[in-house]
């Protein structure tokens, strides 16, 4: 993930893999290698929950240069401080987390950092305005990996990309199955955990399934 909206050069909507909240790293880092080896991923955010920083600082020594190594950005969650530390591209912090400009100060510009804006235009654009490089709605369908308080609806996206430069990422439930709305509706990444590393014939196959869907969708869109 570049900082800014996808490119010419690049698709219009990317994939944006968030790992599964529990991990050994040495057992996730081949699964890691072979969704990422399956086509075109822009980002990988480290998600750990109930975790201490000590596993969170092995998890990203292992991982981190698997994304980077790629081209592919690899942003921690929750923790600008360790996400400076470790060598992360960036960091994803929500409401109830770091202050976007506290993550700034610790991360510095050239860092990507989002943030998580719920079903709230106000709070996406408080974010945009004070630098954020991108904004996170969600969930847009129910979810079994966290218990998501708000629903979003794809009419915001189209909303935020009509009026803002900024890029904007969807989450929660998101599958090959159910996400062309979205994509029409102008959502810059579309951010997994479920639909890759619990698909049925591995993350390989639910990277290409969400490739091909994006691409589909793209194609709808642009036929008008
Ligand atoms: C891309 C992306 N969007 C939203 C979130 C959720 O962040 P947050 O609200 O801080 O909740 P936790 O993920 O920390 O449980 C995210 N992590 N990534
Ligand atoms: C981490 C996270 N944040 C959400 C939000 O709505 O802010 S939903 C979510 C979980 C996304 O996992 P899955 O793709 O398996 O539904
Ligand atoms: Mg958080």
């Amino acid at each position: 993930m570049a900082k800014g909206k996808p490119t010419q050069a690049e698709p219009a909507c990317r994939l944006y893999l968030v790992t599964p909240p529990a991990l050994e790293p040495a057992a996730f880092a081949p699964l890691l290698t072979e969704a990422l080896d399956a086509g075109d991923v822009a980002c990988v955010q480290l998600r750990l929950k109930d975790c201490s920083e000590d596993d969170i600082r092995r998890a990203c020594d292992l991982l981190r240069p698997i994304a980077q190594e790629r081209d592919v950005a690899f942003i921690l969650n929750d923790h600008p401080r360790l996400a400076r530390e470790t060598g992360c591209d960036g960091v994803h912090v929500g409401q109830q987390d770091t202050s976007y400009r506290d993550a700034r100060k610790i991360l510095g510009n050239d860092a990507i950092v989002g943030i998580t804006c719920h079903d709230s235009r106000h709070l996406a654009m408080i974010a945009g305005e004070e630098g954020a490089d991108y904004v996170a709605f969600g969930a847009f369908f129910p979810t079994a990996t966290k218990t998501a308080e708000y629903k979003a609806e794809p009419e915001l996206l189209s909303w935020w990309s009509e009026l803002m430069e900024v890029p904007c990422v969807a989450i929660g439930g998101i599958t090959a199955e159910n996400c062309a709305p979205l994509v029409t509706a102008g959502a810059d990444f579309l951010a997994v955990v479920n639909a890759v590393w619990g698909h049925p014939q591995g993350p390989a196959a639910g990277v290409r399934a969400l490739n091909a869907a994006i691409e589909a969708s793209t194609g709808a869109a642009l036929a008008g």
